[in-house]
């Protein structure tokens, strides 16, 4: 074969990939041609709009266009086309269609550190996954921990006597300490106090560190090019973190497994990675070793990130408006008296449940959530092609005057059952809904709750400015700018 008969060869090769990806591209985008958006730019769509160096302004700039457009409206990046759906009639379908179960493509930057688990999988893994481990968050098993919340809470309540003082400080430090220990004892079942001691600084470093960089690659196209990736810092800093953060959830796998006794042998509490052993003895091929530390990782961030920022969140609110802080502690205040705190209390705490419910709905963990077309389907008029995203924007849908009566402001309220009885139930989606919503729910609100009660018990909190003046920031979660939650606290007087 001569030279030119080869390069002719790689040119036809070369025009069919081509003719193939733009056939692909057009069929994923011709569908949404109707769907309004901001203007674009040829070949990069409003990349300029979304790719930017600061979280604060990417996540300014998207709200603002879901802003001025109707539910859905459509941005592209050039070669990913992605279509916000904000209306909760709309969003009921997306979230009950069984054609829209899988995680979109992004996901998979996060699959480094989760592997295939329960948040980044899809199809027949994901559902005997969700299947078998769903009977772990029930109430009945979740009970069992509130002990160690209420433990962990209350060293975290001593810890915070050396801010009596009156300065301001980042609760949210304390808050990640606490939490990440409630989380290792109850879910991975290892008792480390680092709340007091120094020995899993840097696990939390490295985990802290390994959100960063997820989230950087899924917002920076460069950083997706495999190649390049792995001659960046990034791919470096990666692989220390993903070193340390296995390492860690290795050796409390093999501490389980040489303590497993099936089904326990009476002691009160089994931690779920316990459970999870008891599960791989009844369906062997529930789980490798590797699946279970994927598992534990995903259990652990999906847990420690969002319990402390909610709770963080939940203060920061408190402090800036004193009257519902009031009618908490009052609450605490009739309910509990001068005794302990006990798990049949939290059902009673009904405000505090109204203020955390409040704090989510100004403040959804999970902005926006991501889903792509496993077949061809159909939602309202459009025929949405297989491999398409579409998109949900929680935030919005939580600040839409259509649906809350004072949008912008904190007003617990809102979440008096009389309210709660006329808003459609889509409207509300901190944890998401349908089969891919939160599994940790019950979890997350008993922490909170425990967490919440046994600080403001002790404390009064006050913040400085005022919510309109607060400068949101997300990267896989949305928080506060800086990641600081600055409060003043006192010691409460009734
Ligand atoms: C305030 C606390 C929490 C909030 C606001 C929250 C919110 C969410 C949201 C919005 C999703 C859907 C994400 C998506 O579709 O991309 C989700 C999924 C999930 N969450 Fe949570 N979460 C919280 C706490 C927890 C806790 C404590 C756990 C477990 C210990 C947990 C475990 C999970 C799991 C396993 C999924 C994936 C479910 C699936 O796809 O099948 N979450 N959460």
């Amino acid at each position: 074969m001569t030279v030119l008969s080869y390069i002719t060869e790689i040119l036809i090769i070369l025009t069919v990939i081509l003719l193939k990806f733009l056939w692909g591209r057009n069929r994923k985008f011709e569908w949404a041609n109707d769907i309004p958006g901001p203007k674009t730019l040829p070949v990069i769509g409003n990349a300029l709009t979304l790719y930017c160096r600061d979280y604060e302004i990417f996540f300014q700039n998207l709200m603002q266009c879901c802003q001025n457009f109707p539910s859905p409206m459509k941005l592209s990046t050039g070669l990913k086309l992605y279509v916000i759906f904000s209306d909760p009639f709309q969003v009921e379908k997306i979230f009950t269609s069984n054609a829209l179960l899988n995680k979109d493509d992004l996901y998979k930057y996060i699959e480094v550190f989760y592997g295939e688990s329960l948040i980044t999988g899809s199809g027949s893994k994901w559902k005997k996954d969700r299947r078998l481990l769903s009977p772990l968050f029930l109430i009945k098993n979740i009970k069992q921990y509130f002990p160690a919340m209420l433990k962990h809470s209350e060293i975290l309540v001593d810890i915070l006597q050396t801010h009596e003082d009156g300065l301001s400080f980042n609760v949210e430090r304390f808050l990640h300490r606490a939490v990440t220990d409630i989380v290792n004892e109850t879910i991975i079942g290892f008792k480390a106090n680092c709340q007091r001691t120094n020995e899993l600084d840097s696990f939390i470093h490295h985990i802290t560190r390994a959100y960063n960089l997820v989230h950087q690659r899924m917002i920076k196209p460069w950083l997706q090019i495999e190649f390049l990736y792995k001659l960046s810092k990034n791919y470096r800093q990666q692989m220390e973190a993903k070193d340390v953060i296995y390492n860690f959830f290795r050796k409390s796998l093999e501490h389980a497994k040489e303590q497993h006794v099936h089904q326990g042998n009476g002691e009160a509490v089994r931690s779920m990675l316990d459970q999870m052993l008891d599960i791989r003895d009844e369906v062997p091929h529930f789980a490798s070793d590797e699946e279970i530390l994927h598992h534990l990782i995903t259990l652990f961030s999906a847990g420690e990130d969002t319990i402390t920022l909610i709770t963080s969140f939940t203060l920061v609110m408190l402090g800036l408006h004193p009257e519902c802080q009031n009618k908490v502690a009052q609450e605490l205040h009739s309910v509990l008296g001068d005794d302990n705190l006990q798990e049949f209390h939290l059902s009673k705490l009904t405000y505090l449940e109204m203020v955390i419910k409040e704090t989510m709905r100004l403040f959804p963990i999970a902005p926006l959530v991501l889903r792509q077309a496993s077949q061809d389907t159909e939602l309202e008029s459009w025929k949405i092609p297989q491999g398409t995203t579409v998109s949900v924007n929680i935030f919005h849908i939580h600040r839409d005057k259509r649906h809350w009566l004072k949008p912008q402001e904190f007003y617990p309220e809102h979440f008096l059952p009389e309210a709660v009885s006329k808003r459609h139930p889509y409207a509300y989606l901190p944890f998401s809904a349908g089969s891919r919503g939160c599994l940790g729910k019950r979890y997350a609100y008993m922490a909170m709750e425990v967490i919440l009660a046994t600080i403001l018990r002790r404390y009064s909190v006050k913040t400085e400015g005022s919510l309109n003046n607060l400068e949101l920031s997300a990267d896989l979660s949305v928080r506060l700018k800086g990641n600081n939650y600055s409060i003043k606290i006192s010691k409460r007087v009734f």
